[in-house]
């Protein structure tokens, strides 16, 4: 049982802090990524492309990629170089994620993008590509909800999903697998980890939804109910994620301090200036959070003999999904989603790899973690938002219903004054619930 009060604390004291990062640092705005990969596990030609503007994503051409990337590339293991100081070499056994090649200098298919410039939100991407993703995210890589500690060899090959013989969503035994008391606690964290990734980008899309009546992007609280809002499990699956983020983040500051002599993060020796501003804000981030009480704990996790061989398999569950991310069909999703399972993996391999060193990070998973993390504080701010957002209309609703009961011309009066209620009802709802997080 998670303390959500906690978590907004936390989220309150980082939230302004984590867009110096993810905003305003060359490092952590910018991704080198493979986003046209076509090694998709699902079908053989990702032939539904969503052609929505909302899908595009910009690219940077050769002069726009920041100076600290391009020095990146010339520290990439795969690279000539004379500064091995800053040289990362991770063990691609200990990776939770595929790595196809980013570091790797050569790699025509990879591209550099702006994450502040092409950020997450609703793009239109629906209905039967979105849902066959989702479908087979939870039903072929989430553990069945019958799957207990004893039958912990399932096979986790993915094949060639055959679109044609699927049955209507069985999403529903994920979220029971996720509550039952009897499974094992790594699946269901797993399944709980997976619920949270979906609840968080529903959320964002939710929050910045394009409103083509007027034209704007506004938030949408009748979307996200009906995503998220209605359903308390995923609700706690975000705090979930929350957690699992957070405490990363506490295990990669014990390792920056553990080796006082590191050059990471300073990765940009041609501009002292920025490095060190980076690096500043990036030191507050982790000092910050290290500070905090731990939410969940994962020592637990895999501690016992039958468990440890469940983590083979919930590595590969894990691989797979990350796969999966190249069938999105609209290419901000997939971008969105590939950043995102790759900050989730780095997360697990240094909460659940105790022999992970900071050279076994690359530059990559250490701005997904960071940007994944922005993510999730997000969607815990808009929880916020949208559940002060529920109340006030509930109240609302519930007032225009007992003004029926008064005699006509006072209730036509009061019912046309119902609307100047809103945002006094809306400030004494966030002002209660700000004292009852503090
Ligand atoms: C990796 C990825 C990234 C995406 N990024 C974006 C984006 O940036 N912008 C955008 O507009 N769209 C994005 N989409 C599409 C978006 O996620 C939805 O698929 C789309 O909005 C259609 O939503 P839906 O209401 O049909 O249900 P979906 O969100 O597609 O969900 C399918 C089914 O899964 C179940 N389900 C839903 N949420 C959960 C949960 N949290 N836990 C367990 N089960 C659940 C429900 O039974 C639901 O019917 C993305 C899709 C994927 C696969």
């Amino acid at each position: 049982e998670l303390n959500q009060q906690q978590v907004y604390q936390m989220n309150t004291r980082v939230r302004t802090l984590i867009p110096v990062l993810t905003e305003r640092s060359d490092y952590f705005s910018h991704y080198k990524i493979n986003l046209y990969d076509e090694d998709c596990p699902l079908w053989d030609n990702n032939n539904a492309m969503c052609s929505n503007r909302g899908c595009a994503v910009d690219t940077l051409n050769e002069t726009e990629i920041p100076e600290v990337w391009r020095t990146l590339s010339a520290l990439a293991p795969s690279s000539q170089s004379n500064s091995t100081a800053c040289m990362w070499k991770p063990d691609s056994r200990m990776d939770y994620c595929y790595w196809d090649d980013e570091d790797d200098g050569t790699n025509s298919h990879c591209v550099y993008v702006s994450l502040v410039k092409n950020p997450e939100r609703f793009t239109g991407y629906a209905g039967e590509h979105s849902n066959l993703i989702w479908k087979s995210i939870y039903e072929q890589n989430c553990f069945p909800a019958s799957e207990t500690k004893d039958d912990a060899e399932a096979s986790t090959e993915i094949g060639t999903l055959d679109v044609n013989s699927m049955d209507p969503f069985a999403v529903k035994s994920v979220e029971e697998a996720a509550e039952m008391p009897g499974a094992c606690l790594e699946k269901r964290m797993f399944n709980r980890l997976i619920s949270g990734f979906h609840a968080s980008i529903s959320t964002h899309v939710c929050q910045e939804y394009f409103n083509a009546e007027t034209q704007r992007w506004e938030s949408n609280l009748d979307f996200w109910m009906a995503k998220v809002g209605y359903f308390p499990e995923r609700v706690e699956n975000i705090f979930f994620n929350y957690a699992v983020l957070h405490q990363a983040l506490v295990r990669l500051s014990h390792l920056i301090h553990e080796s006082p002599n590191n050059t990471f993060l300073s990765f940009c020796p041609a501009n002292a200036a920025l490095d060190e501003n980076t690096r500043l804000a990036f030191d507050q981030l982790t000092g910050i959070v290290a500070q905090d009480p731990h939410v969940v704990s994962f020592e637990q996790l895999f501690s016992d003999d039958s468990s440890r061989r469940v983590k083979e398999e919930f590595r590969n569950r894990f691989r797979n999904i990350s796969r999966i991310m190249n069938c999105v069909g609209c290419d901000k999703c997939r971008l969105w989603g590939k950043v995102q399972t790759a900050g989730y993996g780095t997360a697990l391999k240094l909460l659940l790899e105790p022999e992970t060193k900071l050279s076994d990070l690359r530059p990559a998973e250490v701005v997904a973690l960071v940007n994944t993390f922005g993510r999730i504080s997000r969607s815990v701010d808009s929880v916020f938002s949208f559940t002060i957002q529920k109340k006030t209309n509930d109240i609302l609703a519930y007032l225009d219903s007992f003004l029926s009961y008064l005699p006509m011309p006072l209730s036509s009066l009061l019912h046309a004054s119902l609307p100047l209620l809103r945002l006094p009802i809306r400030w004494t709802i966030f002002f209660l619930n700000l004292v009852r997080t503090f």
